[in-house]
């Protein structure tokens, strides 16, 4: 009778996200150090092994998440012909401002391992580039920065349009890198650093608070999850934490299931952290830099209204990077773990990877 035989070869259980607790970093005195090591050692043990974690008491207030979400509502209300008069700069060595749908390319052209992984990220550019549906489906960004960040200076509606945008999401920029410190002081401590061995290279002033909106898409213009609402990347940053709203459709690559990614539902409350290659490569491989990407909503709540439109999805990543001139020599080096890597500055591999962006 009827049971079905148990597999002989069982796939690997499927990954799941971790759930960080960060309060022992939010204030030193009400923590003891063993309380700080421990919840170090369980951060660095999840970048380790999926290079994604949920942080719980990350120290951002919520009113503060809730009124970026309504600032960035805001500016993706305004019509077209307004949030162009903030305009991303021709080329790539400038990354601010508005970019309107089609313009950024995203590509993990130069984190394909081999040939394979370089031929298929390539080709989900190219599918979502081609595509007659593609205008529909792309995304708008705003990408902000530190305003003593000469390389990279800000680009900014004219104040009339938003009276006191400009001055919130700056402060937001802060907000963002002051629970970013700990974060970087948690993550050295965990590798087994000294706790400012990673923070002390980062100022702050080389971060990117970068604003997502993923608009209605109907549902006569998807195909069997041909399109990405983002393709598959890795992020280049020291780490990235991500806000994101209650659409859903965030995703990461399995690391024990290569190919197949799991869900990032959003958890309200928590932040989304992951290692970018610039941490992965400055740890020599000790951390994981993980593929994701952004599909449409989960099936249940994908579609609404007659004309069956997906839900708007907004989001905000923030992303952590060193500052400039730092040489970045492998850490976690020995006589067992020779560096992997030759010496690069930040800015350097920084360029190196813009090139290939837009
Ligand atoms: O919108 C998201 O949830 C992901 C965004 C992202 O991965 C990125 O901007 O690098
Ligand atoms: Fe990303």
């Amino acid at each position: 009778m009827g049971s079905a035989p148990a597999s002989t070869s069982p796939s690997p259980a499927k990954a799941t996200i971790p759930m960080i607790d960060l309060s022992a970093f939010l204030s030193a005195e009400d923590s003891t150090a063993e309380q700080r090591l421990q919840a170090a050692q369980a951060l660095v043990s999840a970048c380790r092994e999926i290079g994604f974690v949920y942080i719980a008491n990350h120290g951002v207030p919520q009113a503060e998440v809730e009124r970026a979400f309504a600032l960035s509502k805001a500016f993706y209300d305004l019509p077209a012909e307004q949030k162009m008069k903030a305009p991303h700069p021709p080329g790539w060595s400038v990354h601010r401002g508005y970019s309107w749908p089609g313009l950024e390319k995203v590509s993990s052209a130069l984190s394909g391992v081999d040939d394979e992984g370089l031929v298929a990220s390539l080709r989900e550019v190219q599918d979502y580039k081609v595509d007659g549906t593609a205008d529909e489906i792309q995304k708008e960004s705003y990408e902000i920065g530190s305003e003593s960040n000469p390389g990279q200076p800000n680009v900014w509606l004219p104040d009339e349009i938003l009276p006191g945008w400009r001055e919130s999401m700056t402060a937001f920029y802060w907000t963002c890198f002051h629970a970013g410190k700990r974060i970087l002081r948690a993550l050295a401590l965990g590798i087994g650093l000294d706790e400012d061995a990673l923070l002390k290279f980062h100022s702050g002033h080389y971060n990117q608070l970068r604003l997502l909106h993923y608009p209605p898409i109907p549902a006569g213009a998807i195909e069997d999850g041909k399109f990405a609402r983002m393709p598959a990347h890795t992020d280049w940053s020291t780490v990235t934490f991500l806000f994101q709203d209650d659409c859903g459709g965030l995703q990461v690559e399995d690391p024990k299931r290569m190919g197949q990614f799991i869900d990032v539902e959003p958890i309200p409350g928590t932040v989304v952290m992951n290692v970018g290659d610039l941490l992965m490569r400055w740890s020599n491989d000790y951390l994981r830099s993980t593929m994701h990407r952004v599909r449409l909503p989960p099936l249940q709540d994908r579609f609404s209204g007659d004309e069956k439109m997906t839900r708007a999805r907004y989001s905000i990543p923030y992303f952590l990077t060193t500052d400039p001139d730092l040489l970045i020599e492998c850490l976690r080096v020995d006589e067992h773990h020779p560096p992997k890597y030759e010496p690069i500055t930040q800015r350097d591999y920084a360029a190196m990877r813009a090139r290939v962006q837009y």
